[in-house]
């Protein structure tokens, strides 16, 4: 159907609801609504689990029933478990990712209403503003000083203007093919630089020139650090894996065993050897860390950024509103000779009311400071502000009085004067003035106050429309001062940061004088400045080599402020970015971990990681606290799957050679895994040690890789060990070899988390109760199991006394030396290079 024109009518709820059902979300890659049951099905895909229920298949119909019910039900639980915790972890992240989803005001049943982005539907009519994201492909119905820059789909900085077209019939169609430069037509990514407009929506989700453009590029995030990390260690152990069970089934082969058996036992020590539940104990723990965020109204749009936040090393911030208030105040006013002057504020005030570009801080506090009475003035025109520039001009009649007013940064605005007001006359500015007005900007600024230098020009009655072209041969009027005092809680707030070794780098589109007083203000030792002007003097490579010894980047521009981060990256630091603008949404987008806040333009809050919707950068160490207690929770949990576990699988594949019989039941070992998992499940609860807080967290996958080395055969010797007492001393029949040996390789799995986990002593440093309860009830079941009728089914057997004094003495034994070796191991790390971070002093 043909949408009205007139704002006001739009669509109804109904025909909506109908555009929905049939053209689908407007999302560019509608997430795939994962069900339980899809997941669960997802999860049994793992070749590995299918090849054990097949050959346990086969074994049951060569009669052992039995066991095959028992992988059966041990697969089920251990795939349920897993399951149940994602999907709870998934919901709650969920909603509270919909607190800061994109929303749109549309028109619906008359009314304008906000809704979520991906309601909109072909025919809906969308109210867009400075700030703005443009929400679909779309149509220009009506336009008032309407720029918009399209950057994401043409590459071109510039804004550029649109409206409706001339004489086109309202309401018509777009045309097939619009082209990015068509006057009226709007696409999905573009931002809105200023203005307002109403805008007919044409093309939602994939069908949107930027959908398609994502379709055919089609590049996936790229992953980060510690999902590159994870991904590779899963190789590396599945390699082994592929190794180790390839050569038990050679070997059983050669020494003729029942090939069926042998199968089924080398699968199950293949399953046993997966480290299933690392997907779901790093989601479990990242969703944990989120919730509490949560609580400190910090919202995170991308989970993995909680562990990115922990791994961070260097945080670059802008300036207002994140280290300062977010209000600021009108200080005073004055002319080029520096006595406070009422017409320079009322020049201000009229480019700051008329402007229709997203409102400034600077904006808002002009307006504050006088109530609007009648304005004489009527506006004909605008060149919006962007940050390439830095100022903004209006052009405005009064009868035949036709005036340009610009305000903006004092460089640029002095650059583009030719005359200065003194109050009487408008004299040339030599280049004596030029100095006086320079000097008056840099006193001001080494205040701490912030100035906007506010010029004019008498442009001929006949003009009605300006461009950037137009902006010179101004006479200068004067400074409007403001204060932009720090927060009260800022300088606290970066002492923490300092203190969990963390860089603070500030870039902003301020000028030096201003910034190094709010240094000074908080405490902030000044490193090095390096200014606009000097960035673009350097190529990449010379900024790379820049950016580690300066911590103050003044008058940027939005796309030096992007070249700074990714600098950054490429010296291997771990970055985040904290900004509100729309100056601020590329370098958002490309640090590791993007921060905004929730009264951030929507390009901002769209490009970053994490909302906070408090202005308080307290709640970043907390953040960053809750990143480094995840790593170190998931580290646990690989060490834990290298140490014991692991060593205790290859020890059962050596062993199998030279045993007269399987040291465990293909059925006793899936079980043994289930148990083994159990335990680990609150893990992601743990406790860490205050100290290991202090240091950003990295992956180090090379640091996991030798603590496999280190404790691998550690668990091996003590393995053998309990193989070659239960058969040479003991004379152990295989049931009773094979209880002892559940027994003991479980207990040793499971306590010897008690040492893992801290780096300090076992004992003085405590688990969370929930660790410990886990850790100690599976070991405790595992000595049962041989004495309940369950454990029969299993093919158990009570233990002679000897057998548990041997299995009590090997398990303490092992911890003992489990813990002597850690401190070796810590005492040995080689030791990282340290990165001096500039900080408070
Ligand atoms: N509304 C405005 N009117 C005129 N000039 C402006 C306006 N807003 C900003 N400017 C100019 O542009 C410069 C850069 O803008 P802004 O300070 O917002 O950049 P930023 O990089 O976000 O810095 P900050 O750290 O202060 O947030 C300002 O210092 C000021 O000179
Ligand atoms: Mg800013």
């Amino acid at each position: 159907m043909e949408a009205p024109v007139v704002a006001g009518i739009g669509l109804s709820e109904h025909q909506a609801r109908a555009g929905l059902a049939e053209h689908g979300p407007n999302e560019i890659q509608p997430a795939a609504p994962r069900s339980l049951a899809r997941r669960f099905v997802a999860r049994l895909a793992n070749p590995l689990l299918l090849v054990l229920l097949a050959a346990s298949a086969i074994a049951a119909l060569t009669g052992d029933a039995l066991s095959f019910g028992i992988v059966l039900a041990v697969i089920l639980a251990s795939v349920v478990l897993d399951l149940v915790q994602e999907q709870r972890a998934d919901r709650a992240i969920e909603s509270l990712q919909q607190a800061v989803a994109l929303r749109v005001r549309v028109w619906r049943d008359g009314q304008c209403v906000e809704r979520p982005a991906p309601e909109l539907v072909p025919g809906d009519l969308v109210q867009l503003g400075a700030g703005s994201l443009v929400p679909a492909d779309g149509t220009v119905l009506q336009a008032t000083d309407f720029f918009v820059n399209q950057a994401l789909l043409t590459g071109e900085a510039v804004p550029v203007e649109k409206h409706a077209a001339p004489g086109a019939p309202a309401g018509s169609a777009a045309p097939a093919e619009a082209t990015l430069q068509e006057a009226r037509a709007l696409f999905m990514g573009s931002s809105v630089v200023s203005g307002s407009a109403l805008m007919r929506v044409d093309a939602t989700g994939a069908r949107t020139e930027f959908g398609r453009m994502a379709q055919s590029l089609r590049q996936p995030e790229p992953p980060t650090e510690f999902e590159r990390g994870t991904r590779r260690f899963g190789m590396m152990l599945t390699r082994a894996t592929v190794a180790l069970v390839l050569a038990v089934l050679l070997l059983n082969v050669l020494y003729q065993r029942p090939p069926l058996e042998s199968f089924l036992f080398a699968v199950a020590l293949a399953v046993g050897l997966t480290p299933e539940l690392l997907p779901m104990i790093v989601s479990v723990t990242l969703a944990r860390g989120a919730m509490r965020l949560a609580r400190s109204r910090v919202v995170v749009r991308r989970l993995s950024a909680v562990q990115d936040l922990g791994a961070m090393d260097v945080l670059c911030t802008d300036k207002t509103g994140t280290l300062t208030e977010a209000t600021l105040r009108v200080e005073r006013a004055v002319d080029a000779q520096g006595l406070d002057c009422e017409a320079v504020f009322e020049l201000a005030w009229l480019n700051s009311h008329f402007e229709s570009g997203v409102k400034s801080a600077l904006d808002d506090a002009i307006l504050a400071r006088r109530t609007p009475g009648a304005v004489p003035w009527r506006k004909l025109d605008e060149v919006p502000f962007d940050f390439e520039r830095r100022r903004v001009s209006v052009l405005l009649q009064r009868g035949d009085e036709r005036l340009l007013i610009c305000k903006g940064a004092p460089e640029d605005v002095l650059r583009l004067s030719a005359a200065w007001d003194d109050g009487q006359a408008e004299p040339a500015l030599d280049a004596a003035a030029r100095a006086r007005i320079a000097a008056l900007f840099e006193a001001h600024s080494a205040q701490g106050l912030r100035l906007l230098a506010v010029a004019r020009r008498r442009v001929d009655a006949g003009t009605v429309d300006v461009s950037a072209a137009d902006e010179h041969d101004f006479v200068f009027a004067g400074f409007v001062a403001f204060a932009d005092p720090p927060k009260a809680s800022t300088a606290a707030a970066l002492r923490e940061l300092h203190a969990h070794g963390i860089a603070l780098k500030i870039i902003t589109g301020d000028n030096e004088l201003v910034t190094r007083h709010l240094c000074q203000a908080l405490g902030l030792r000044v490193q090095g400045v390096l200014t606009g002007e000097r960035i673009a003097q350097l190529d990449d490579h010379g900024l790379r080599a820049a950016v580690t010894r300066h911590n103050l980047f003044c008058r940027v521009t939005p796309e030096q402020k992007n070249r700074i981060v990714l600098a950054l990256r490429a010296r291997g630091h771990v970055v985040g970015y904290l900004g509100d603008g729309a100056n601020d949404a590329a370098p958002l987008h490309s640090a590791d971990v993007g921060i905004s806040v929730d009264g951030a333009v929507d390009v901002a809050r769209q490009a970053a990681d994490l909302v906070l919707l408090e202005h308080d950068l307290g709640v970043l160490q907390q953040g960053v606290r809750e990143g480094r207690r995840t790593v170190l929770n998931v580290d646990k949990y690989l060490f834990m799957a290298t140490s014991s576990n692991f060593g205790n699988m290859v020890s059962m594949a050596a062993a199998a050679l030279w045993l007269p019989f399987l040291p465990m039941r293909p059925a006793q070992i899936l079980l043994n895994n289930l148990l083994y998992d159990l335990s680990e499940l609150a893990l992601p609860l743990d406790r860490v040690r205050e100290s290991e807080m202090l240091k950003p967290r990295r992956w180090d996958i090379a640091r996991i890789r030798r603590f496999m080395l280190w404790f691998g055969p550690l668990s091996s010797v003590f393995d053998l060990a309990a193989f070659a007492l239960l058969l040479g001393v003991l004379r152990a029949t295989e049931p009773v070899f094979q209880s002892a040996w559940f027994v003991q390789s479980l207990a040793t799995q499971v306590l010897v988390v008690f040492v893992i986990r801290t780096p300090g002593t076992a004992w003085r440093d405590r688990p969370s109760p929930w660790v410990a309860a886990a850790s100690l009830g599976v070991a405790a079941l595992a000595l049962a199991l041989p004495y309940l009728p369950p454990g029969r089914a299993f093919g158990f057997v009570p233990l002679p006394a000897s057998a548990l004094v041997m299995v009590g003495t090997l398990t303490a034994a092992y911890l003992v030396a489990a813990e002597a070796l850690k401190r070796l191991f810590h005492r040995s790390a080689p030791r990282r290079r340290r990165r001096r971070a500039p900080g408070p002093r």
